[in-house]
């Protein structure tokens, strides 16, 4: 580090604190809002399950792409202080946005729950998505690499460290707010009528976001700033047109070949820049497959979280939101980094192989491969139940409704019957129950709920259906000026219907007189049967993804770590691209036989990295750069011995000349 650090505290420089703050609150943000991002798409603006995956993953890759950007800016231009200031303010809007385009009452004129305008809170909220890209991509290669620049040369222990607590900050804040905003998501809000509170999941991701940049900014004397140091990425790109060009034009056979097409740069550039640009293609070559990883890693959130939504959630008392699931992958995360750094990887050295990070890699994907193979089974297991259930579903309402049926015609005219509501015919939506009433009595009843009003049902007529959460529910059954009540448990995703007789007697509770007809049975397959693919996806990520940072950091020239990092960042762009693609062309009926593709696809892929890897030689970046700036001091000390001695000899010669002249002038003034 060339600054100088003033306040240190245990060797370690006070600024890094601020830092690794700001990236826990950045990564809270960041989490909490695309935790619960899939089911907003599909629950409050009512996309479909593929337009809402689709957006999704653009999302994600949109903020995968963008780092390039704010490595651009902040090397060539702003430099990282200013660029993390300016890009969280973008971000910080960008997460207001969000949390107001889930305000269902601003459009909801008719206050009837659900918003009236659906163009204001789609185009709100894709501003809002846009912004955010903007500002989490482009301030994540900014973040970690000016806390690395925190440090001084001698402070390397210090500096691996940071890094370590920083990996683990990002987890940290993800594992938080991926527990916390699926619980708020699922709280009721609003000001005209109660809905699923998504504004209030957005809205503490947003505060989060200015806690972040406040807590950057309270740091702000503290921190070393490196001053912009020119965009090597324009030098690099320049460099490599120069030689594609320079090779087009001496591509007749007369020129004689070079070693390396990028060879043909030595003309305008240094031997150096070439080398390294040479070093960089060699990875970014290999880093051509990579993208197939987190095609299948990033669909935790989107596919997941929408297959957790027709399971059962119930953990003894504990009840777990689908979207909540994906904790499992920060708390396997922060388990498993440090076990396999202290416990798997020196095994697997003492058995005496030699388990390189391309090695380590390859078994990520295997790993994640896996991981879908898992989900696929939980699948077939959910569409199974899911098929018992319909056919439970029509045996058990055909028979109650013929029941219904008799008994309308014995007691009431025509005049009076009305025809019965559409029949529940599929799960409810988001783990929701499907309630609705019949009353069998010749008096009106009144039947509700603290969370819903079945309004007055008509005698022998039948109430809408009313989505009921989970737990256990009191029902308050009013007649006139009588009251009772009815109590049941409800699970996930099922559908009852309850008749109330004709003989019912009000008092104070009604539990024994009220019958339930089960007509869609709750969620059996267990939310539980998800952990093994969290595990597989979690311990890949651990071999690929950690392994691959170390590797992209290791395997880059000093002055293209960025390059690298930018690079590595554009694989979870390509990725995330890549599930568009297959997810749309494939068009696969059954969602088990998706997770099967893209595992099979993953396995191919990984068989082709495989081979890619066996041809990788593994460099020192920083010995090769030695040689070179050794070559080009022995070339100048060469150059310098030659001019000294041209200089020698001129004097010489000068001074020659000047006896020549002196002796000239004396001879002439004698
Ligand atoms: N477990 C998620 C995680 O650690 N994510 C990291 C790295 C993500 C990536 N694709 O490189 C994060 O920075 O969010």
């Amino acid at each position: 580090m060339a600054g100088t650090i003033n306040k240190e505290v245990c060797g370690y420089p006070l600024s890094i604190f601020f830092i690794v703050v700001n990236e826990f609150c950045e990564r809270f943000s960041y989490y909490g809002m695309r935790a619960v991002l899939v089911l907003y798409f599909k629950y409050f603006l009512r996309w479909d399950d593929d337009l809402a995956t689709s957006i999704y993953h653009t999302f994600v890759a949109l903020c995968y792409l963008t780092p390039i950007l704010g490595a651009i800016v902040a090397d060539s231009w702003l430099g990282k202080f200013k660029t993390i200031i300016y890009l969280s303010i973008v971000y910080a809007i960008g997460q207001v946005a969000m949390a107001v385009s889930a305000i269902h009452d601003i459009t909801d004129t008719d206050r009837d729950g659900t918003p009236d305008n659906m163009t204001f809170h789609v185009v709100l909220s894709m501003v809002g998505l846009f912004l955010i890209a903007l500002g989490t991509g482009g301030i994540k290669p900014c973040v970690a690499a000016f806390g690395g620049d925190q440090f001084s040369d001698h402070q390397d222990r210090q500096r691996r460290t940071f890094f370590s607590v920083f990996y683990l900050c990002i987890n940290g804040g993800s594992l938080l707010s991926t527990i916390i905003t699926p619980i708020l998501r699922a709280q009721d809000c609003g000001i005209h009528s109660q809905q699923k509170c998504y504004s209030l999941a957005f809205g503490v991701p947003a505060a989060l976001m200015l806690v972040a940049l406040v807590v950057f900014i309270v740091g702000s004397g503290m921190y070393y700033k490196a001053e912009p140091q020119g965009n090597i990425m324009l030098d690099v790109c320049k460099c490599i047109g120069f030689a594609i060009k320079n090779r087009y034009r001496h591509r007749s056979n007369q020129y004689p070949k070079r070693q390396h097409w990028m060879d043909w740069a030595e003309e305008k550039y240094d031997k150096l820049l070439i080398a390294q640009i040479k070093m960089v293609l060699k990875v970014l070559f290999l880093y051509i497959p990579l993208p197939m990883f987190w095609t299948l890693f990033d669909q935790k959130g989107s596919r997941w979280t929408l297959q957790a939504t027709t399971m059962n959630g119930y953990f003894g008392s504990l009840v777990i939101q689908p979207d909540q699931m994906q904790t499992v992958n920060p708390i396997l995360i922060l388990t498993l980094v440090p076990i396999m750094d202290s416990v798997i990887y020196p095994l697997i050295n003492k058995c005496g192989l030699n388990f390189t990070p391309l090695k380590r890699m390859t078994v990520g994907m295997l790993l994640a491969a896996i991981a879908f193979v898992c989900a696929a089974l939980v699948q077939i297991e959910i569409d199974v139940s899911r098929k018992q259930l319909l056919y439970l579903f029509i045996s058990s309402s055909h028979f109650y409704f013929f029941f219904l049926n008799l008994i309308f015609r014995k007691h009431c005219p025509p005049s009076h019957q009305h025809p019965r509501t559409d029949d529940i015919t599929s799960k409810p939506q988001e783990g929701n129950n499907a309630i609705r009433f019949v009353n069998g009595m010749k008096t009106a009843v009144n039947v509700s709920i603290p969370a819903a009003n079945f309004g007055l049902i008509e005698p022998f007529s039948y109430s809408n259906y009313s989505l009921i959460k989970n737990g256990k529910v009191t029902f308050t059954l009013w007649s006139g000026s009588q009251s009772c009540e009815y109590s049941t448990d409800f699970g996930f995703g099922s559908s009852y219907t309850f008749f109330i007789p004709s003989t019912l007697v009000f008092g104070p509770n009604c539990q024994e007189s009220i019958t339930a007809a089960e007509d869609i049975k709750p969620n059996s397959v267990h939310m539980a049967l998800q952990i093994p693919q969290y595990f597989f996806i979690t311990a890949g990520e651990v071999m690929f993804s950690v392994t691959g940072l170390e590797f992209s950091y290791s395997q880059a020239p000093s002055n293209m770590k960025a390059v690298l990092q930018a690079g590595w960042l554009f694989t979870v762009a390509i990725g995330n691209f890549i599930v568009l693609i297959v997810a749309e062309l494939a068009k696969l009926p059954k969602q088990w036989a998706e997770y099967v593709l893209f595992a099979s696809l993953l396995v191919a892929v990984c068989f082709i990295f495989s081979i890619m890897a066996y041809f990788y030689t593994y460099i020192d970046p920083a010995e090769i750069e030695a040689q070179f700036k050794k070559n080009v001091n022995e070339d100048d000390e060469d150059n310098k011995h030659k001019l000294q001695k041209t200089e020698v000899e001129m004097n010489k010669r000068d001074s020659i000349k000047c006896h020549d002249e002196d002796d000239k002038d004396k001879q002439t003034k004698m």
